[in-house]
C-alpha cells in the first residue's frame, strides 16, 4: 500500500491542467487561476500623496512650527503646478498628489488654523504621512505569479494596475456519481436495509467551493454494464469523474473494474486510515478519482487527495494542503499501521494550539466529522502523548 505524502506526490506529478486557457473580464475571474504572469504595468503608488487628511508642509530645516497655508489639493486633483515655498502649507486629503517642495505631512488633528494660519505643537518629521511613488513595489517587477489563484485580494491587486482582463486556466467539468444499490435520495421513503446518499450531496458541496462546473451524475447501482456505461459517457465530456463506493474488494464493487475495462487503474489502496481503497486512474480525456463509501473515508481521500488534485488541474502553483503545528490534548496508545487522520476540535492555549479528539472516529461517523476543526495526522505505527506535536489541517473553514 503506498504511504500518503508518496502517493500525493506521484498524482500531482501525472497531472496537468487542460491546455484551453482564456481571457476573461476581471469582473468574471474570481477564484479562477491565472494562466500567465501579471507583471507590474505601473510604480505603486504611482505618485508621491498624502496619507492623511491634513496639511502638507514645506518645513527643509524641520523647525518650524507655523505656516501660511497657500493652496488646496484634494484627491483626484493634478498638482503638477503647485509647489510650496519654506514656511507654506497646502491643505491635502488622503491620496491627494504631494505638492512640489513639501517635506512632511501633518494630520488635521494635529493642527489649529487660523485663518491662514497654521499652527503645530511641534515641528513635524521629515517624510511624515507620505506615500512615497514605487515603495510598494516598481513597473516591471512580477505583481502576480502564473498559477495564482484570483483570491478577493489579487483580483484587487489585478485592478490595481488597470487590467481589465486576465488569462486564466480553463474551468474544469467535473461529474460526480455515487455507487450502491443500497443508496436512495434524501426526501424518498428507504426500505429496509437502503440508505440516503450522504456521499454524492458532500462531493457536490465540496465542489462549491471551487470554480468548476458540476454535473450530479446520480447514483449508480451495484450492476457491472451500467457501471461501465455510465463512466464511458461521463469520461467523453468531463475533466474530472467522482465517484465514491465500490471500490473496495467485495463482490458488489463495480467501480474499479469498470474503469479498468474502459481505461487505465493508476493506483489503488493507500496506507491510511481512514481511506484505504482510494484509487485513481484515467478514462478518455478524464481523470477519475474512486473514493471509498464509507462517508468519513470520502471526507478525508476528497481533503487530502482530491482537493490537491483539483488545485493542480486549475493550474495552481500551490496545491498541497498545509499543515499547522498542534500539541496533542490526547493519549493514543494503541499503533495502528495506517497513517491516521483523525477527527478534532482545536483549541488556543498558553500560545498554542491543542487538539481534542472527536468522540466517534468510525469511517461510518460523520457527526463528528461535521463538528471538527482539523484532521490531525498520526503516522504509522505511532503511540501519542499528551503534550506531543502532531500536523494539523484545518477543515470546514475553522478559524477563518
Ligand atoms: N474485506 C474487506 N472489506 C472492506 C475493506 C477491506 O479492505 N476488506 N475495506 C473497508 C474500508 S477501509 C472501507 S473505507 C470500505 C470502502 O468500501 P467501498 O468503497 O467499496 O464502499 P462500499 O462498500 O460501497 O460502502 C462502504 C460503506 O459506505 C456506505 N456508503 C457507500 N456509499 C455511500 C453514500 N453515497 N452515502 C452514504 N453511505 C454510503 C455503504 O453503505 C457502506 O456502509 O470497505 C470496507 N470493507
Ligand atoms: O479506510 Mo476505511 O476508510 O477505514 O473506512
Amino acid at each position: 500500500m503506498l504511504d500518503y505524502h508518496d502517493a500525493l506526490a506521484t498524482l500531482l506529478a501525472g497531472l496537468t491542467p487542460p491546455a484551453d486557457d482564456e481571457t476573461l473580464p476581471l469582473s468574471a475571474a474570481a477564484n479562477r487561476t491565472l494562466a500567465r504572469a501579471l507583471p507590474a504595468r505601473f510604480d505603486t503608488p504611482s505618485f508621491d500623496n498624502s496619507a492623511m487628511d491634513g496639511y502638507a508642509l514645506c518645513d527643509p530645516s524641520g523647525t518650524c512650527t507655523t505656516f501660511g497655508v497657500t493652496v488646496r489639493v484634494a484627491a483626484g486633483d493634478n498638482a503638477a503646478g503647485v509647489a510650496l515655498q519654506p514656511g507654506e502649507a497646502a491643505r491635502i486629503f488622503t491620496g491627494a498628489p504631494l505638492p512640489a517642495g513639501a517635506t512632511a505631512v501633518v494630520a488635521q488633528e494635529d493642527t489649529r488654523r487660523d485663518g491662514d494660519r497654521l499652527q503645530l505643537e511641534r515641528p513635524a518629521r521629515a517624510g511624515a504621512h507620505i506615500r512615497r511613488r514605487a515603495e510598494e513595489y516598481a513597473a516591471g517587477g512580477a505583481l502576480l505569479e502564473a498559477g495564482a489563484r484570483l483570491t478577493p485580494a489579487a483580483v484587487a491587486l489585478a485592478a490595481s494596475q488597470g487590467y481589465a482582463a486576465v488569462p486564466v486556466k480553463p474551468r474544469l467539468k467535473v461529474t460526480v456519481f455515487s455507487s450502491g444499490n443500497e443508496l436512495v435520495e434524501p426526501g424518498a421513503v428507504p426500505q429496509p436495509g437502503q440508505i440516503f446518499d450522504a456521499n454524492r450531496y458532500q462531493l457536490v458541496a465540496w465542489l462549491a467551493g471551487f470554480d468548476v462546473d458540476v454535473r450530479d451524475g446520480g447514483i449508480l447501482p451495484d450492476d457491472a454494464a451500467h457501471t461501465r456505461a455510465a463512466l464511458a459517457e461521463a469520461s467523453l465530456a468531463n475533466d474530472v469523474i467522482l465517484t465514491s463506493g465500490g471500490v473496495s474488494v467485495g463482490e458488489e464493487d463495480h467501480v474499479r473494474a469498470a474503469l479498468e475495462s474502459i481505461g487505465t487503474l493508476t493506483a489503488w489502496k493507500l496506507a491510511i486510515k481512514p481511506g484505504k481503497p482510494f484509487a485513481w486512474g484515467q478514462a478518455g480525456r478524464a481523470r477519475v478519482f474512486m473514493l471509498p463509501g464509507n462517508p468519513v473515508a470520502t471526507f478525508v481521500t476528497f481533503f487530502l487527495l482530491v482537493v490537491p488534485a483539483l488545485r493542480a488541474l486549475s493550474g495552481q502553483a500551490d496545491a498541497m494542503p498545509r499543515a499547522l503545528p498542534v500539541r496533542a490534548a490526547f493519549v493514543k496508545n494503541k499503533v495502528e499501521p495506517r497513517r491516521e487522520f483523525l477527527r478534532a476540535r482545536l483549541r488556543a492555549e498558553d500560545g498554542a494550539l491543542l487538539a481534542d479528539l472527536m468522540a466517534g472516529q468510525g469511517s461510518a461517523m460523520l457527526s463528528a466529522c461535521a463538528g471538527a476543526d482539523a484532521l490531525v495526522e498520526i503516522p504509522p505505527a505511532t503511540t501519542v502523548a499528551e503534550g506531543d506535536l502532531l500536523n494539523a489541517y484545518l477543515i470546514n473553514g475553522a478559524f477563518q
